[in-house]
């Protein structure tokens, strides 16, 4: 029996627009995390947290983490407001110095413009981080729309960002190619019938991504315009 992977191609039109996830996929950005958690925790005399525990719940943006790491160091969820507050301090205060770019990454930005796709990064990071991460690193110009976890009433793994970034591109989303690197962008980008592609290299919480349902895999950034031949060879501009 013939087995094909299951593409939600539903036109043969060329991809007109590509969302690009940040965390985990653009950028390395796990040392940010553990640093800024490291000040939060410090600061309210709770015990630390290994880096292994931080690659396991950072996806779902910060206040799902700030949430889970109370819970991993069993301090009161009381303290809720007070290390939200710690933590975007801190975190504002060293965005960007532990993190680094992951190789490949601008060219693969520079080749989708090159294509003519409109490009946006889509992130459950909250914007006011995101944006002077972007600008710190050389990427904002890489974009014509940037849209941080709080832009929208609802984060990946829902599919609202994604179909509101689409729209902002102007692309409908069966054009419009998701490149993530967890099972948040993969559901997101499935239900909101965008193809999908995962890099291997980024978090999804500690699991395999290779178990996620995807249309391809990306080792690293270099194997994109392969990729892209492969699953698309009638659909590139
Ligand atoms: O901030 C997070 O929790 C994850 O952000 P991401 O959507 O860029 O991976
Ligand atoms: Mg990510």
């Amino acid at each position: 029996m013939l087995h094909t992977r299951r593409m939600p191609i539903a036109s043969a039109q060329p991809l007109h627009a590509a969302i690009i996830d940040l965390d985990g996929t653009l950028i390395d950005t796990l040392g940010d995390f553990g640093a800024a958690l490291a000040g939060m925790l410090d600061e309210l005399s709770l015990p630390a947290i290994g880096a292994d525990a931080v690659a396991r719940l950072v996806g779902k943006g910060s206040e799902h983490l700030i949430r889970s790491v109370l819970a991993q160091v069993e301090g009161d969820p009381a303290l809720y407001p007070a290390a939200w507050e710690a933590y975007q301090r801190h975190y504002l205060a060293i965005n960007g110095r532990h993190s680094t770019v992951f190789p490949g990454a601008p060219q693969a930005l520079r080749s989708l413009r090159g294509r003519g796709l409109k490009l946006a990064c889509v992130t459950n990071k909250p914007q006011a981080f995101t944006d002077p991460l972007l600008r710190a690193k050389g990427l904002d110009r890489c974009f014509d729309a940037v849209f941080g976890g709080d832009a929208f009433a609802r984060k990946k793994p829902d599919p609202l960002p994604l179909l509101m970034a689409a729209r902002a591109l102007g692309a409908q989303p069966a054009r419009t190619l998701v490149v993530g690197d967890s099972s948040n962008d993969a559901q997101a980008g499935r239900a909101a019938g965008c193809p999908v592609l995962l890099v291997t290299f980024g978090y999804n919480h500690g699991e395999p991504v290779q178990a996620v349902d995807a249309d391809a895999y990306l080792n690293s950034w270099s194997e994109l315009d392969s990729t892209l031949g492969r699953l698309f060879p009638a659909r590139l501009p």
